[in-house]
């Protein structure tokens, strides 16, 4: 067991110098990211954001070791991506919710621990939990294709968290999704992520997203993505990092609170900033 004194001081996830080239069909290369730089502490909450095609995904991918880099080096918690994955480190979910239309919403919950050979009446009692966490409590025994789109994105999000995972990596994971939807899933998330005290690592196109779940936003570059600025987000009122308060809120009190948020003049500031240093990084 690692003492609490060296557990603070080993980032969640440290990038050094990382680059990818992916070969094209043609005989040429793709150079998707270059010189990359970033780390994670533990708990916290970062956003990538850049124009299409900068590479986010690949990024996000590489944390997650589903793609290898050309150069340089992921580590996570102290180990390397590959070491990280093998030992259940990682939560993930997309912007598909990617579930089981054969299972139920409590059997795609229960699936990651399934395959990892935990008890049934343990799963029952993890999916339960879990789905109480993402407010479908009792949509426990309804098919995927019974659920609206915003719910089916909780249940994979529950899914994602069943083994708690330290660190959970979403890609555009409410993209697909209404306003209104998108609005209050991020108020969902903050809440989440600060009952689990999860690192998390998110890919969006939309700054305010970022600005209201965000600890910092890293604001990426056309291709060959680099990453061009971090921006520490302080904005009053919005959910603290894990740590810094004691309780969640409920969850119609943290929808409520996130309103507040989103209208306050450091909100809009904090918007502002993302959106300049995306068009100083040719971002538009
Ligand atoms: N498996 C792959 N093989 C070849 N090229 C790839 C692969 N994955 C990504 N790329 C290329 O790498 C670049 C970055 O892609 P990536 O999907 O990471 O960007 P993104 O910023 O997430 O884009 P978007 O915002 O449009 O989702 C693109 O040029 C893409 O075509």
């Amino acid at each position: 067991m690692e003492s609490e004194s060296t557990a603070a001081t080993v980032p969640a996830v440290d990038i050094a110098g990382v680059d990818k080239v992916f070969p094209t069909s043609g005989g040429g290369a793709t150079v998707a990211l270059t010189g990359i730089d970033l780390t994670v502490a533990p708990g916290e909450f970062v956003s990538l954001i850049g124009p299409s095609g900068c590479g986010k995904s690949t990024l996000l991918r590489l944390v997650g070791d589903l793609v290898e880099p050309t150069g340089g080096e992921v580590r996570v918690f102290g180990e390397p991506a590959r070491a990280a994955r093998q030992s259940q480190r990682y939560g993930i979910a997309f912007q598909q919710a990617g579930l089981l239309e054969w299972r139920t919403v409590a059997g795609n919950v229960e699936l990651p621990l399934q395959v990892h050979g935990v008890k049934k009446k343990e799963r029952r009692e993890r999916a339960r939990e879990l789905l109480e966490l993402v407010g479908l409590a009792d949509f426990a025994g309804h098919w995927p294709a019974q659920l609206s789109g915003g719910m089916q994105q909780r249940v994979a999000i529950a899914r994602a968290l069943a083994e708690r995972p330290p660190l959970l990596l979403l890609d555009e994971p409410f993209g697909a999704l209404d306003e209104m939807t998108r609005e209050r899933m991020q108020a969902e998330l903050a809440r989440i992520r600060l009952e689990t005290s999860t690192t998390v690592i998110l890919v969006t196109h939309s700054i305010p997203e970022a600005v209201f779940l965000s600890d910092r936003v890293a604001v990426m570059s056309p291709r060959p993505g680099r990453i061009t600025q971090i921006i520490d987000i302080d904005v009053p009122g919005r959910l603290p990092a894990p740590g810094e308060s004691g309780d969640a809120p409920a969850l119609e009190e943290a929808v409520a609170e996130a309103e507040d948020v989103r209208e306050q003049a450091a909100f809009f500031q904090a918007v502002t900033a993302v959106r300049e240093a995306l068009r100083a990084g040719g971002g538009s």
